[in-house]
């Protein structure tokens, strides 16, 4: 008898998710706003504390759009049992992540989320999944959305015909990545990340070991420990709120982004944004080593009046 193959992707395509809640306290708000660098570089930052710290009399802490990635964390463990799909998940890296935001978000939250597999692609050396995750609070109002691609490296080579195999359920978020313009950016913001940058930002929730345990990362072909893709992602859009959106965080409409390689924590990212309407295109660079490990977009609901 054959061996049963290590990706089936009608089982896969067909699988459904139950519905999980995701629930945070101003807490774990502050402790993601952290994660992701706010307040790192001045612990005053008049554009930031607001995100830590009832600033000025505020009655709660302000939350950044990137926190919507958390609310799929418990999604994670699903991908570990999906039927139809053996990996080694050693080798599983975050590609792309794509974020529609409804409303702003509560300080503190309890949020119902449904998922489904929104993407399913051989590309031979590696398969692709993506998991589209939509959110609602408590009320039943729609919150946001977060569609993420995952890269199996080691797997692929599934497809049954000579034409490789590829679902989607959004043709359109094939490539969140962006064509970078050739002019000089409209604003560009360096800040370093902390050598404990992935060990805090991994207190949000995602405690995959790629980001924090040596011998996984040398496993996984890494020097050492990476910094999650997501905590990168933070980093970029908090430097598009302080230089495009004048600090308010509710600008954010959409955010879109494709890891184009991992960043190592205590690096230092150099965030290139340019202005095409009320679309913010960026790009993260790695300043040692001069790379870019992150492109993508941001729609904002509405530009300031100053720009
Ligand atoms: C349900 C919740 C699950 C949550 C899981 C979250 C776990 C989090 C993990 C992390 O945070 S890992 C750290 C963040 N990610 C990274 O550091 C990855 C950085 N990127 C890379 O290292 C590389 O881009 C890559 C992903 C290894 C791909 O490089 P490779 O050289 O193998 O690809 P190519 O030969 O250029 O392209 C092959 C094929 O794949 C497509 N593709 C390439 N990169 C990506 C990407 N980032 N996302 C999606 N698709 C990608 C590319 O277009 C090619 O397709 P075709 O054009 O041939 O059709």
């Amino acid at each position: 008898m054959a061996d049963a193959p290590v990706i089936d992707p009608e089982l896969i395509v067909s699988h459904q998710f139950p519905e999980k809640t995701y629930s945070y306290t101003e807490r774990d708000a502050a402790l993601y706003a952290l994660g992701i660098g706010a307040c790192a570089r001045d612990a005053l930052d008049k554009n930031e504390l607001k995100y830590v710290y009832h600033q000025d009399g505020q009655q709660s802490i302000q939350v950044l759009p990137t926190l919507a990635a958390l609310f799929s964390l418990g999604y994670t463990s699903e991908l570990a049992h999906l039927p139809g799909l053996q990996y080694d998940p050693r080798l599983l890296l975050h590609g792309q992540q794509y974020i529609e935001i409804y409303k702003p978000f509560p300080s503190s939250g309890c949020i119902q989320n449904k998922a489904c597999i929104s993407g399913l692609h051989d590309k031979g050396k590696a398969t692709i999944l993506e998991i589209e995750i939509t959110s609602y609070e408590e009320s039943g109002e729609l919150l946001c959305m977060n569609r993420m691609s995952v890269y199996l490296r080691g797997t692929g080579g599934f497809s049954k015909s000579s034409h490789p195999y590829s679902y989607s359920k959004n043709p359109a978020s094939k490539n969140l990545s962006a064509k970078i313009p050739k002019s000089q950016p409209f604003a560009v913001y360096e800040e370093c990340t902390q050598p404990s940058q992935a060990l805090l930002y991994r207190l949000s929730g995602d405690y995959n070991p790629l980001h924090s345990d040596p011998m996984i990362a040398e496993i996984a072909g890494f020097s050492r420990p990476i910094l999650h893709g997501l905590c990168t992602l933070g980093f970029a859009v908090r430097a598009i709120i302080r230089c495009v959106c004048s600090g308010e965080p509710n600008m954010i409409k959409t955010i879109s982004g494709r890891f184009l390689l991992h960043v190592y924590p205590g690096e230092t990212l150099i965030t290139e944004m340019w202005l095409e309407g009320s679309r913010v295109i960026f790009q993260v660079k790695v300043k040692e080593r001069n790379r870019a490990v992150l492109s993508g977009f941001t729609d904002l609901n509405r530009l300031t009046s100053s720009l």
